[in-house]
């Protein structure tokens, strides 16, 4: 099966600074994968270099097979991208803007589907509207519209919920989502982790231009072993049964790391016997904001 996209030692240096390290990225059709990592980390470069927006300093990445160089044309066809940044002219309404990017793309009967694209980011009411006069929130709407007017097999989407009242998040992950099922590979950057561990199959988290991991979502958020038990006492001391088991505290409350349910039954048994007044109790399983901090951490430690 052709890759929706193919990506091999690619690197972007800006003079002396590293975008992007030597990377290989395969994404497969019908994949809804994260980009993850922190500013900086080098997912906008390596989105604009697929784009054919930036050049790379080396290495090739293609789109469903067609290199973004050599088949620039073929290739932007097949690709669908909500840039992070608001980018609109403001001269036209966004039914015009949506006709004017169909035209780019050769599309002159796309009627019907602006409709429909218009319908699920909630914009119908707005489609006579100038630009100029929409809120935040919309103009990213439109953003996306537009990158869904040619309806590409493969969609990127850097960050595109900042801003987004959680409504509309709502009913755009909704449309992304049947998108995906529809068999459109999905891209998503986001620092909003418990949005990209909802959605996404796979995930590859980027650091200073380098993939530090690549996994799937399942995989990759229970790499971390183990839960959390957080609890609030009447005590800020532990009783001494606890003290030396792993953890941290914040005044009263406390978090202890455990294995499996059994350390939970000790824990347990150990505050009764202790006369310790218990307030509250909270297990947290491991999810992909705690990997991610521990991969930062990790990866830091490691490079120091
Ligand atoms: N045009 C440019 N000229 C010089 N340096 C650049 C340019 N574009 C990006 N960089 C640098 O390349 C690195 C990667 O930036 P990039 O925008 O790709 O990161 P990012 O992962 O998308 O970050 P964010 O989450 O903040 O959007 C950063 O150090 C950035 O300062």
């Amino acid at each position: 099966m052709t890759p929706a996209i193919e990506i091999q030692r690619l690197g972007k240096c800006y003079g002396a600074l590293v975008a992007l390290d030597n990377v290989d990225l395969v994404i497969q059709p019908g994949e809804f994968f994260a980009l993850l990592g922190p500013n900086g980390a080098g997912k906008t470069t390596l989105i604009s270099i697929l784009a054919g927006l930036t050049r790379a300093s080396h290495g090739t990445a293609s789109v469903m097979g067609y290199d973004v160089l050599s088949g620039y044309r073929e290739a932007r066809k097949r690709l669908g991208v909500v840039p992070q940044e608001l980018v609109y002219d403001p001269f036209f309404t966004v039914r015009e803007t949506l006709v004017i990017q169909s035209g780019y793309f050769g599309l002159k009967r796309n009627d019907v589907w602006i409709d429909e694209i218009l319908h699920h980011l909630d914009l119908t009411e707005k489609a006579h509207a100038n630009v100029r006069a929409l809120s935040g929130g919309m103009k990213r709407r439109l953003l996306i519209a537009q990158a869904l007017v040619h309806k590409p097999p493969v969609i990127i989407l850097d960050e595109p919920t900042a801003g987004v009242d959680v409504d509309l998040r709502q009913s755009l992950w909704q449309f992304i989502r049947q998108l995906n099922l529809q068999g459109h590979t999905i891209v998503l950057t986001t620092h909003y982790l418990e949005e990209a561990e909802a959605l996404c199959n796979r995930v590859a988290v980027l650091k200073q231009g380098k993939i530090i991991a690549l996994d799937s979502m399942h995989n990759l958020v229970h790499s971390t072993r183990g839960y959390t038990l957080e609890f609030r006492l009447s005590s800020e001391k532990l009783p001494s049964g606890l003290q030396a088991w792993p953890g941290k505290q914040d005044g009263c409350l406390h978090s202890l790391k455990i294995k499996d349910s059994s350390e939970i039954e000790t824990a347990l048994s150990i505050l009764r016997e202790s006369g310790i007044q218990v307030f509250d109790i909270k297990l947290l399983q491991p999810d992909l904001e705690s990997v991610f901090m521990k991969l930062m951490e990790a990866d830091s430690a490691g490079s120091a």
